[in-house]
């Protein structure tokens, strides 16, 4: 259905293609996942299948694309549109509506079905993706999660026969995850539709792929093959491939029920072993995959000596593999690109987030197809972004804070939109005086500077001490003498870092939060965990300013109160890496992102691109930011918050995008900042990174704590929220393939 002819992608000013000997068929009716480290040219690959890449990226496309025959090169998005149906990686930049049943419905109205297919459609949808409550609502005002399940809802309805999907469950609690997985794989089960998906969370997805494309490194060719052979010699795989290869199970087993079955010796093995330590306590090692028969006759034969060359480097590297770094490693960037060209003109249209100016690269002797920005009338799958990107400095357009379901989405920026720059003068930031949700906003707020590392930009709160917007009902004065209502502390945590009692948000009709209590001391890492929408980002945006309370009370920094305190100040104490990177960068290069943010935190010289650099190696430091993969964008983002090491670290979803190696990096530098006595609090949907970093899980369920205790206890307490190997070894208590290891 999908066939890659001979394809390689290089990217505008890039020396060597991203992606290169492309030659692979992806069948009809059969779920393809698309594995590799960040950066390695997955969504290029994507891209190229959707038309986006070289139309809307730029750059040059050699070989050929077909889907369903018709080759990408000369059918723009557009005219792939009732076939192919695409979610990116940031679903915000394709949306087109403004509600939730308008987005579901417009991909039927484009390709003219009649009303009746379509209304019985979107009521099908609507209930497949658990978003019947949401119909109505501005899609600016849904949670992460809300607005990716929006996404793929948008591209079922009109029953593409090709999905083409960029990490769809990235933003995804783990039990909306296997419901959008088992509905993909009715759709290639029941009516042959053809998925090619990416995704890093290999440990959600794995067992539901018919086949793995597995992208080993940038520039080298993909190999193909049956999930269990590529796992067997994949640098990235799920924990259950961890422990079969720590084990000696070959194939290694690809779920839990699999591993279950084959764990009873291990389990026998551990029974006598000393108590588990704590999560975060040992860093995770790697172990040693064995060599497979069939990957090993593969090298042999294959008939490309490019794959076979590949096959062998891979057979070596998995019977030999080092470890993953646990230290922040170092060593320069593999690659240099030079800038973006043309970074000031509006992106004309979107990238799956990387929208993008670049002139069409030149032509060259083997008529490539070039692509340059070509305006169109949107489409899901192409340019579909009514709103583009804003200038630099300027705030994101993201969440509106449209004060109820019927607000309008107009320019106007909402007061919890996103953090910017924090030199006061460079970046103007105004913000509308409308608070959030029904709080009355006389008085109005004081215009002040941004702030990026606090994350508190545009803080729409007047100075501590002066007259406040809210009413008296919301009062935010009275610390209670004991510890709160709503959650309880594992264990004393005097004096602590961040509080909040008795915590109520209405955004809009919803109540986000409700009677939430909680405390976090210093050197704490706790993980907010709990379904889409269930208030996670609600409380961390609370803690960093730039949502009010509507009710109770919080105090960061030993008696501050985040939405009184001016950015400048509160920068020293908090800092959040928002849900979306990109609304913290606004520089042109990585270079000059690191520099200013070096200059912002007072830090030598170098710091934030050493951690770039030790999170996600190989990044160039000419790239435009808007270049970066989504994972690479993401440990940008991260390094510019880590460099001012606030006292309290505020993550929201930090790993997406990120690779397992990429993520056991940065679970090496947050259990240095907490051994330092940093304060960490992480909204995740990750469970295994939870399991691997938290001392302790919060659990959110409608806006109210509903478990908070030890990572162990809490984890283990549902299946929804356990890792893998609690789940293989059950009942015993271990947590990560790290534990088990140094207990063996
Ligand atoms: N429009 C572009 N212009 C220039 N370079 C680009 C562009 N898009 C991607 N790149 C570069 O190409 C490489 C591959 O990016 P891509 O997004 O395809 O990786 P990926 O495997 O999907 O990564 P991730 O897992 O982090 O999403 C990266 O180094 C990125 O910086
Ligand atoms: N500006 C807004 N107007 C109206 N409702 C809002 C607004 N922002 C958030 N909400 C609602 O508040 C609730 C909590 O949202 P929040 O983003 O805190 O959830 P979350 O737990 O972080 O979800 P996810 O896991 O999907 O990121 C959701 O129901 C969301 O739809």
């Amino acid at each position: 259905m999908i066939r890659f002819e001979n394809v390689s992608v290089t990217y505008a000013d890039a020396a060597t293609p991203t992606v290169a000997g492309v030659d692979l068929t992806v069948p009809e009716g059969e779920l393809v996942l698309l594995v590799g480290p960040s950066g390695v040219g997955k969504s290029t690959l994507l891209g190229a299948v959707s038309g986006l890449v070289p139309h809307f990226t730029g750059g040059t496309l050699r070989g050929r694309v077909t889907v369903d025959g018709r080759d990408t090169r000369t059918h723009k998005p557009r005219e792939l549109a009732d076939l192919v149906g695409t979610v990116g990686q940031d679903p915000l930049a394709h949306f087109v509506t403004d509600t939730v049943e308008d987005e579901l419905a417009y991909g039927m109205e484009s390709l003219g079905l009649a009303p009746d297919v379509m209304r019985r459609r979107v009521e099908e949808t609507l209930d497949l993706l658990g978003l019947a409550g949401l119909r109505d609502r501005p899609i600016a005002t849904l949670s992460g999660g809300q607005q990716q399940r929006v996404a793929i809802g948008s591209v079922l309805t009109p029953h593409p026969k090709v999905l083409v999907l960029d990490e769809p469950t990235s933003a995804l609690d783990p039990a909306a995850a296997e419901e959008v997985l088992a509905v993909l794989q009715r759709l290639v089960h029941d009516l042959g539709t053809t998925v090619l998906m990416a995704e890093h969370r290999l440990e959600r997805v794995i067992q539901y792929a018919d086949q793995v494309v597995l992208l080993p490194e940038a520039g080298a060719p993909p190999v193909m093959g049956a999930p269990a052979d590529i796992m067997a010699v994949s640098p990235v795989h799920p924990p259950v491939v961890s422990l079969a290869r720590l084990a000696g199970w070959t194939p290694p087993p690809l779920s839990v029920r699999d591993a279950r079955r084959r764990a009873a010796p291990l389990r026998s093995r551990l029974a006598g072993a000393s108590a588990s330590p704590a999560p975060g306590a040992s860093p995770r090692t790697p172990v040693r995959p064995p060599a497979v028969s069939s990957i090993a006759g593969r090298a042999q034969n294959d008939p490309r000596p490019g794959v076979r060359r590949l096959l062998h480097r891979l057979l070596r590297r998995s019977a030999n593999t080092p470890p993953p770094a646990t230290a922040i490693p170092g060593g320069p960037p593999e690659t240099h690109r030079p800038a973006a060209a043309g970074g000031e003109a509006p992106d004309p249209a979107p990238t799956g987030g990387r929208a993008h100016p670049h002139p069409p690269a030149a032509a060259d002797g083997e008529a490539p197809a070039t692509g340059g920005p070509a305006p169109e009338s949107p489409t899901r799958t192409g340019g579909a972004d009514r709103s583009p990107r804003p200038a630099r400095g300027q705030a994101h357009p993201q969440p509106a804070a449209a004060g109820d379901g019927g607000a309008p989405t107009t320019g106007g920026l909402a007061p919890d939109s996103p953090p910017a720059r924090p030199e006061a003068g460079r970046h103007t930031h105004h913000r509308p005086a409308a608070a959030d949700g029904e709080t009355p906003t006389t008085g109005g707020p004081a215009p002040e500077s941004p702030t990026r590392t606090g994350g508190a930009g545009g803080n729409p709160s007047p100075a501590e001490g002066r007259a406040h917007p809210h009413p008296p009902a919301a009062a935010d004065d009275q610390a209670p003498a004991t510890g709160g209502t709503g959650g309880s502390l594992a264990h004393p945590h005097p004096p602590v870092v961040a509080e909040v009692w008795r915590l109520g948000v209405r955004r809009g009709r919803v109540e986000a939060l409700s009677g939430v209590g909680l405390a976090v001391g210093p050197g704490e890492t706790v993980a907010l965990m709990g379904r889409n929408g269930a208030g996670k980002s609600t409380l961390l945006n609370i803690l960093v300013g730039t949502v009010e309370p509507t009710s109770g009370s919080v105090r960061v920094g030993g008696g501050l109160t985040p939405h009184r305190t001016p950015p400048r100040e509160l920068v020293r104490h908090v800092g959040l890496v928002p849900q979306e990177p990109r609304d913290l960068l606004y520089a042109d290069t990585v270079a000059a992102e690191c520099a200013a943010a070096d200059t912002d935190a007072g830090a030598a010289p170098g710091t934030c691109r050493g951690l770039v650099t030790a999170l996600v190696p190989g990044v160039a430091d000419a790239t435009h930011p808007r270049d970066l993969s989504e994972g690479q964008r993401l440990a940008l983002a991260l390094a510019i918050v880590l460099t001012a090491r606030p006292p309290l670290l505020l993550l929201d979803e930090p790993t997406r995008g990120l690779d397992y190696a990429a993520k056991s990096r940065l679970v090496a530098v947050l259990r240095g900042l907490a051994a330092e006595g940093h304060a960490i609090v992480l909204a995740t949907h990750d469970v295994e990174l939870a399991a691997e970093l938290a001392h302790r899980v919060v659990i959110l369920a409608e806006g109210e704590v509903v478990a908070d205790g030890p990572t162990a206890d809490v984890v283990t307490s549902s299946p929804a929220f356990a890792p893998q190997v609690a789940k293989i070894l059950a009942p015993q208590p271990w947590l990560t393939v790290a534990q088990v290891e140094a207990a063996l």
